[in-house]
């Protein structure tokens, strides 16, 4: 089980006019946009601005209906977290043999690898639990605890902390500095633009399917070069 990421750069994620159109709407705008580098990039947007869409071509769930998204490479290891974490009808250390044994990991190594995440993400006491019993919260930390596991080079995480209370909030936000400090490229949706403050190296703002604007955080925060992010920043975005 790979623990440590290689040291290998990890490759550009480019859209290239990605549009999707349903029953004859346009759902997202065609965007063109690069992620590089081993960044986190914090997507944001009022409701229905289409950050979900622009989630799911980045991971591979939805095709576009136009134009291309692709890595400029090898595609890397990836691993996605939802609002919902979607979890297995097992105890919440099944859930994390049972990923590790879909990756391949020995059969030895994979109740000892698991236990560690548990510990990690503070679940311990709760690895006999039903996952599906779990508060909203654990859930989440168990979501998280089973992609430390598997090591993405990249990590998508789709309003994770949407329906947290503060002090799990704050434990995912920790998850995610530790996953970016091993060398994990992050893609985050949030609300919360103090999350994003907190969080961002750089800013995507999409505004009814509309890329507005992408650009490093300080510059995004303190000098938006569109009026649409200014008055998003100051809570006036009319939609
Ligand atoms: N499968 C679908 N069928 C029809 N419309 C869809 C579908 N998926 C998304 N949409 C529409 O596309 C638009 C963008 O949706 P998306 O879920 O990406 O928004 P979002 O920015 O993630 O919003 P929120 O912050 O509310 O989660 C919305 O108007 C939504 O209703």
């Amino acid at each position: 089980m790979a623990h440590q990421l290689p040291e290998l750069a990890i490759p550009a994620l480019r859209f290239e006019g990605a549009s999707v159109v349903h029953r004859g709407q346009t759902l997202l705008q065609p965007l063109t946009l690069s992620f590089d580098g081993c960044r986190r990039t914090l997507v944001m947007g009022p409701n229905g601005a289409g950050k979900s869409l622009l989630m799911r071509l980045a991971h591979g769930l939805l095709l576009p209906s136009a134009g291309q998204v692709y890595w400029k490479g090898k595609p890397p290891r990836q691993a996605m977290v939802f609002q919902r974490p979607v979890l297995l009808k097992r105890s919440a250390l099944d859930n994390l043999t049972y990923a590790l044994a879909v990756s391949g990991t020995p059969w030895r190594s994979r109740k000892p690898l698991a236990r560690e995440a548990l510990a990690r993400f503070g679940l311990s006491p709760l690895e006999r639990r039903p996952a599906r019993v779990l508060s909203g919260g654990e859930q989440q930390r168990l979501a998280l605890a089973r992609a430390w596991l598997l090591a993405p080079e990249v990590l998508f995480l789709d309003e994770p902390t949407a329906a947290l209370d503060p002090a799990s909030m704050r434990a995912v936000e920790a998850a995610v500095v530790d996953f970016h400090a091993r060398g994990t490229r992050i893609l985050m949706t949030t609300h919360d633009l103090n999350q994003a403050k907190r969080l961002a190296d750089d800013v995507v703002l999409l505004h009814e399917g509309r890329l507005i604007e992408h650009s490093d955080a300080e510059r995004f925060f303190t000098t938006p070069a569109s009026p649409t992010t200014r008055a998003f920043i100051d809570g006036d975005l009319i939609w």
